[in-house]
C-alpha cells in the first residue's frame, strides 16, 4: 500500500530523514515509534504530501505521489496539533468538515463513543484539551479512507475515552484498513500495533513485530525492549 524508497528530508542543517526505506503493506496497524524529534511527523507529513522530500520516493498503491494529490482522498488525516476555529461550535466544525471533504461522513457513533453530545453546541474554545482531541477523533475517523494516520491520537484522552478508541483501531483494521499511529505510549502501542517501525538516526532501525522485537533484544518487556534499542546505538 505505501512503499517508501531512500527518503531524505532536511530542515536547513538538520537532516531529519536520511534514506528512510519502508515498505507498509495493505491491512493492519502499524506504529511508527521513535525519540523525540526522530522524524516520525516529517515521515508522515511526506506521506501527505505536506512535507516534500528532498530526495527519494514514496509510492502509494504503486503510484508515485509526486505532483499528485487526489490520493489524499483516500487518507484520513489526524494532526498532532489541530487549530480548530474557537468562534465555531463543535456540531458546526463537524458540518464544515463534512462539507470541506465533500464526502459522507458518520459521526454519529463516534460521538456518542466517544460522549461528546453535551459539547455539540459548545464553542471550541470552552472545551478541554482530552475534549478537543475527542473532536479531533470523530473528524478524522467519520471517513471511510482504506488509510488512516493518526499523529499522537492518545493525547489528553481519559481512561474511557483510550479504550473506546482502541476498540474503534481494531474494529477499522477488522474491515481491512492499514492504520499508521505514532504514539510515546507504549502500553497502547503494544495492546493496538501489528508491527513496529523504530526511526532512529533518520533511518528505519527496526521493523517487525513485537515478539522480533523483544526476541532481538533479549528483553520480555515490551517499554525495556524499545528502551534496549536506544541503548544499543547509544541515543
Ligand atoms: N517545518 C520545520 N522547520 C524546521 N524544522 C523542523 C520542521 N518540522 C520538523 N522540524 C525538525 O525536524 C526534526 C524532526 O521533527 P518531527 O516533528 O518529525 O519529530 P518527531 O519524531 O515527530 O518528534 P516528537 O516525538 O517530539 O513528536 C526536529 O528536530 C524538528 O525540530
Amino acid at each position: 500500500m505505501i512503499k517508501i524508497d531512500n527518503l531524505h528530508k532536511n530542515f536547513g542543517k538538520n537532516q531529519v530523514l536520511k534514506g528512510v526505506d519502508l515498505g507498509i503493506t495493505e491491512g493492519g496497524i502499524f506504529a511508527i515509534l521513535g525519540p523525540n524529534g526522530s522524524g516520525k511527523t516529517t515521515l508522515i507529513k511526506s506521506i501527505l504530501g505536506m512535507v516534500i522530500p528532498d530526495k527519494g520516493d514514496i509510492f502509494i498503491d504503486d503510484t508515485p505521489i509526486k505532483k499528485s494529490w487526489k490520493y489524499r482522498h483516500q487518507i484520513d488525516y489526524l494532526p498532532q496539533i489541530a487549530n480548530f476555529p474557537a468562534n465555531l461550535t463543535v456540531k458546526e466544525l463537524i458540518r464544515m468538515i463534512k462539507d470541506l471533504r465533500n464526502k459522507p461522513g458518520d459521526d454519529a457513533a463516534l460521538v456518542t463513543s466517544f460522549q461528546l453530545s453535551p459539547f455539540l453546541d459548545k464553542k471550541l474554545s470552552n472545551l478541554s484539551g482530552g475534549t478537543k482531541q475527542k473532536v479531533n477523533l470523530v473528524l478524522t475517523l467519520m471517513f471511510d479512507s482504506p488509510l488512516i494516520i493518526l499523529d499522537e491520537p492518545t493525547t489528553g484522552l481519559d481512561p474511557i475515552a483510550l479504550l473506546e478508541l482502541k476498540k474503534i483501531i481494531q474494529k477499522e483494521k477488522v474491515k481491512g484498513k492499514t492504520v499508521l499511529i505514532t504514539s510515546h505510549i507504549m502500553s497502547f502501542v503494544e495492546e493496538v500495533a501489528d508491527e513496529i517501525v523504530f526511526l532512529l538516526e533518520g533511518k528505519v532501525y527496526f521493523k517487525g513485530n513485537i515478539d522480533t522485537l523483544k526476541e532481538k533484544t533479549k528483553e520480555t518487556d515490551f517499554e525495556h525492549a524499545i528502551a534496549n534499542l536506544l541503548k544499543e546505538n547509544n541515543a
